[in-house]
């Protein structure tokens, strides 16, 4: 290891040449016997301070910086000393695991908004390429039919690259993976090269964690650079895709760009759209006089841009156009994601994910040209992220819907009815300024959404947005069971149940 890390000291007791790695982990509550604790600073503390902790279970050496080495010495473990600990993890874990990424075909995902979309759909054209597939993301871990609990969008180095190993292991051949910005700053997916990666747009986000939207950008754009991807996809529909794709000309990097809107300048194009509320039909058009029959069956406009980015990696990765077309169309649906919720009522209802101002605009937009009626939402705001958002997500929702009903997210450790009030006070501006939408504030989300459905009719569209796939509420620290997609399944049973209007069993 010390060759493949600079300027590592190793100090202890023990012969560390000798001594066997079994896993590696960068939390101490989590190290099992033989593991290798790294233990690096964090943003409230520094993780020597559980070295004795990783000790006692069972830790066989620490990874740590200067900052860190005293207390890691004192456990009389062996301890590597580098500079500093989380440029390295990837490299590290990369090496511990046998660089399983090397024998894998690599697709990565970034963007503000549809990285969990385009992962499924690309997952779709390899398996009808005939890959046995892994999939990493928001909602889930695949590897193959076997799915585990996702905890991070983009795990931690050592938890990604033992993931890799298990996939390996199982016959994986391509891995569709989601890649956070979080991940990209902290390089969690170092070690990785990708075969393939794509961006789909940027949009405020996380400016909790990024110092602006510019150390956004300029943290997924990392990932469109030669030590990260072999080639890029770049959705030029987006102003920040036209930036990465405009450096990628420059520095004659191979690339393909994508446009939904038909952007004559975009290597591929979709042509004769045709949206519905199940899904999209068009054709797409690219390089060599390329016409692709393809479909989404996901409503909403920006699905037909995601379907995009999911064929055209799925070709740059060798994958035959018509055979990425046709595993893309056979994507039933993705959790939480326009998911449509069927209870035999006569309006549209939808559960999405929606959770930037962007996100709720571009959402109530696809489902505007859809819905004969009136567009209902039910939306609130996450508590201990990015606060500037709070007022454009209020703004977005009024702009939008004809009705609004703002509602609790996950307050996690923040009062409610502030993160709510932030909200109504963007709605309330927006009305000011020209919206016509009527905005109620209703903290208790199953009754928010009970109202929602209570209040809606033939032909209408309700969707209930924010938490998308999540099957927990966070409140004060406590995680309550709360599935938005069971919620609204039974609040629409129980309407038709006692409501028995006959306007109500009426087909939509
Ligand atoms: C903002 C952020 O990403 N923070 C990450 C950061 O936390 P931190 O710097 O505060 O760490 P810390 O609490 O000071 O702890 C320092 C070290 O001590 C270790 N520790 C801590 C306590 C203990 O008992 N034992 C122990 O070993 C920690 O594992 C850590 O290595 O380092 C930790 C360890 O690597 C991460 O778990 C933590 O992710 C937190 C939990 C998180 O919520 N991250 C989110 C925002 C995130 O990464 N999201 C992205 C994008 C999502 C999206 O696109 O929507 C994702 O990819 O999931
Ligand atoms: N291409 C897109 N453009 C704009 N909005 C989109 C796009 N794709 C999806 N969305 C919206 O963003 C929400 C989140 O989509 P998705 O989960 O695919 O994105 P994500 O990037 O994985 O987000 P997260 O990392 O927060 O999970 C969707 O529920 C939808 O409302």
């Amino acid at each position: 290891m010390a060759e493949a890390v600079p300027d590592t000291v190793i100090t202890g007791t023990h012969d560390a040449a000798a001594v066997l790695i079994s896993g590696f982990t960068h939390d101490s509550r989590a190290v099992q016997h033989g593991d290798l604790y790294a233990a690096m600073a964090g943003a409230t503390v520094h993780g020597a301070v559980f070295a004795a902790q990783a000790a006692e279970r069972g830790a066989a050496a620490i990874l740590t910086d200067r900052e860190g080495a005293e207390r890691a010495a004192e456990t009389g473990l062996p301890v590597i000393v580098v500079p500093s600990v989380r440029p390295v993890l990837g490299p590290v874990a990369a090496c511990l695991y046998d660089q399983p990424s090397a024998h894998l075909k690599m697709l990565g995902v970034t963007g503000t908004n549809g990285k969990t979309t385009v992962s499924y759909l690309i997952d779709g054209g390899l398996r009808a390429a005939g890959y046995h597939t892994g999939l990493i993301g928001t909602v889930e871990t695949r590897i193959g039919e076997r799915a585990i609990k996702s905890s991070r969008t983009t795990p931690e180095a050592p938890d990604l690259q033992a993931l890799l190993a298990m996939m390996l292991e199982d016959g994986v051949g391509a891995v569709a993976m989601e890649v956070s910005s979080h991940a990209l700053a902290y390089g969690r997916t170092a070690g990785i090269r990708y075969a393939v990666a794509a961006f789909t747009n940027l949009t405020q986000d996380h400016l909790d964690f990024h110092a602006d939207l510019e150390d956004y950008f300029e943290a997924k754009a990392k990932l469109f650079t030669p030590g990260y991807t072999e080639f890029s996809v770049v959705n030029i529909d987006d102003p920040y895709g036209r930036r990465i794709a405009q450096r990628l000309t420059d520095a004659d990097q191979p690339h393909w760009t994508y446009s939904a809107a038909a952007e004559p300048s975009a290597h591929w194009r979709a042509a004769h759209v045709e949206p519905a509320a199940e899904g999209s039909v068009f054709t797409l058009i690219g390089p060599d006089d390329c016409r692709v029959p393809a479909s989404v069956q996901l409503p909403g406009g920006f699905n037909v841009s995601n379907a995009m980015a999911a064929i055209v990696a799925l070709v740059a990765a060798g994958v035959e156009p018509q055979t990425a077309a046709a595993g893309v169309a056979s994507v039933a649906g993705v959790p939480g994601r326009m998911q449509r919720i069927d209870a035999g009522q006569p309006y549209l209802a939808v559960v999405d994910f929606a959770h930037t101002p962007d996100a709720i605009g571009t959402l109530l937009a696809a489902l505007r040209p859809v819905t004969r009626g009136q567009v209902r939402v039910v939306i609130g705001c996450g508590g201990d992220r990015d606060r500037g958002k709070r007022p454009m997500m209020g703004a977005a929702a009024a702009r939008g819907a004809d009705e609004v009903i703002l509602t609790n997210d996950n307050p996690r450790s923040e009062d409610p009815l502030a993160i709510l009030e932030a909200a109504a006070a963007g709605a309330r501006e927006a009305i000011a300024t020209g919206a016509a939408s009527a905005v109620q504030v209703i903290p208790d989300r199953a009754e928010a959404i009970a109202r929602a459905v209570a209040a809606s009719r033939l032909g209408d569209t309700l969707v209930v947005a924010g938490k998308g796939h999540e099957q927990g509420q966070e409140i004060a620290g406590v995680v309550h069971p709360f599935d938005d997609a069971a919620v609204l399944r039974t609040a629409i049973e129980r309407s038709l149940t006692e409501g028995g209007a006959s306007e109500r069993s009426m087909p939509l």
